[in-house]
């Protein structure tokens, strides 16, 4: 729950470039500023003609107006905290750290040098502006690897350098030093942060994906906007860990070169909280109004579940606690349906989802020849696996059967089927799941069954 006062909005200022393609610079900015609650105000300080592949042009904004825009902000509306991106030139670098001086707002750096397509956005000659002029008035300051590595004057290969690059860095002023994971190797892309003496970790998957254009710019966004709300540094880092990996995840697939990442994705799932809990509360009714379901029922009880359209994980998959069971020949809940209630259900949509975003929704029903016939001739596709065939180093691994058939299954029919069914093995019950857009829908299809 967020506790919000409407009558004292955070602002946030963001000096930066724009981009034309809408996906880094002042737009990401402006887009995570909103995500997160905050009123966000900008300077502009060059226009950039780019898309997702190229810069093909820059025209720097004269120093007196990117002075007059910071002091036409701050003279009414007032600034909790600012941010910087890109700045092309010493001039601009210097005026910046002129107007932040006499204003004293907490600043966040972000030291932006070149765009993922390789185009300078920082000359070359005005590095030594930007540690000089700039890193001592910021509060914080969040290099990448390569950034901070001209920063510091060291190689980083490792977490180690990463670290070491980071007190030195320190040592040039500001408060915190963020050095940020996304151009390293491994598995993990892990973001450093060192402040007051001490290191905080944080790591989230790499995540594989071509839109990540606007990532440095929104995570420093989302610390700037943190920072006017009074966070404190180390909780700013984690708001902004958590957005920014979200907003990979679902990037934006426009453009053939990187897309844009999706600062609003958190903010939209969020928004799909309450219409798809109902989903699933109106497919438990549909479920428990029909006659005879002695057919349909597995021995461990059915479950439906329903996931948010920007789903994490399984607790963002909204399933009934304890499933739904026989009494006589109709089905009961056996309690309301809640997010995080079924891992089961969840592992079934989360992995057809990476074949196809639109599978939301998953209904488990007992396994036997007349249910397959039946979904046959509904024109339904139905692939399937076979428990048996499962690999030793997947049985071996919690959690991993289900992802692992899924991917045989989809693998089989070309495509996510209507529905996946296994024969079962020792211990484990056969069953029929199937899957789709929406629960209800889902729930209409097992009435028909029944
Ligand atoms: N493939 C990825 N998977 C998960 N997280 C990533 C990935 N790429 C970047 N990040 C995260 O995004 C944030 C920005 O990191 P990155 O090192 O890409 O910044 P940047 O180079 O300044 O971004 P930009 O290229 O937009 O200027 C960090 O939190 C980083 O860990
Ligand atoms: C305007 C602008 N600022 C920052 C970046 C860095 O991603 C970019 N590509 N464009």
């Amino acid at each position: 729950m967020v506790w919000i006062d409407l009558k004292r909005v955070p602002v946030a200022l963001t000096i930066a470039g724009s981009d034309s393609g809408g996906g880094a610079g002042i737009q990401a900015d402006l887009k995570t500023f909103a995500a997160l609650g905050v009123h966000g105000t900008v300077a502009i300080t060059s226009i950039t003609a780019q898309n997702t592949r190229e810069v093909r042009a820059v025209q720097d904004v004269s120093v007196d107006v990117i002075k007059a825009q910071i002091e036409a902000v701050v003279s009414d509306i007032g600034v909790d905290a600012a941010k910087t991106g890109m700045l092309h030139t010493s001039e601009i670098i210097e005026a910046v750290s002129e107007e932040i001086s006499r204003y004293k707002i907490p600043l966040v750096v972000d030291p932006v040098m070149i765009a993922k397509s390789g185009a300078p956005l920082l000359k070359e000659d005005a590095v030594g502006s930007l540690i000089r002029r700039l890193l001592p008035v910021a509060k914080v300051v969040t290099p990448n690897a390569r950034e901070a590595e001209v920063l510091a004057g060291v190689r980083i290969g490792s977490v180690e350098d990463a670290r070491r690059a980071a007190k030195l860095i320190a040592d040039m002023g500001p408060e915190g030093v963020i050095v940020k994971g996304g151009h390293m190797e491994g598995s993990e892309s892990i973001d450093i942060l060192f402040y007051q003496g001490d290191f905080i970790e944080l790591r989230a998957p790499r995540l594989e994906s071509r839109n990540t254009h606007g990532t440095g710019c929104s995570f420093s966004a989302a610390i700037t906007a943190e920072l006017a709300k009074g966070k404190d540094i180390r909780e700013a880092f984690r708001v902004a860990k958590d957005l920014v990996t979200h907003a990979i995840m679902y990037g934006i697939p426009v453009g053939k070169g990187h897309g844009p990442l999706n600062p609003m994705a958190s903010l939209y799932n969020e928004s799909e909280r309450y219409a798809t809990l109902m989903r699933v509360v109106e497919a438990v009714r549909i479920l428990e109004g029909i006659e005879d379901a002695r057919k349909i029922a597995p021995e461990v009880g059915i479950n439906v579940a329903m996931s948010l359209p920007y789903a994490r994980d399984s607790h963002d998959v909204a399933a009934v606690p304890g499933r739904i069971h026989l009494v006589g020949r109709k089905l009961k809940a056996t309690s309301y349906p809640e997010f995080g209630a079924s891992d089961h259900l969840a592992r079934y949509i989360l992995t057809s989802r990476l074949y196809d975003r639109e599978i939301r929704a998953a209904i488990n029903i007992a396994y036997s020849d007349e249910n397959l016939e039946r979904l046959a001739s509904m024109g339904l596709k139905v692939s399937w696996y076979d428990r048996r065939e499962e690999p030793g180093e997947v049985k071996a691994r919690e959690g991993a059967t289900i992802p692992w058939g899924v991917r045989v299954a989809v693998e089989r029919a070309g495509r996510v089927p209507d529905a996946i069914f296994h024969r079962g093995d020792w211990g484990k019950e056969p069953m029929i799941v199937l899957l789709g857009r929406d629960a209800v829908s889902l729930a209409e299809v097992v009435r028909s069954i029944a």
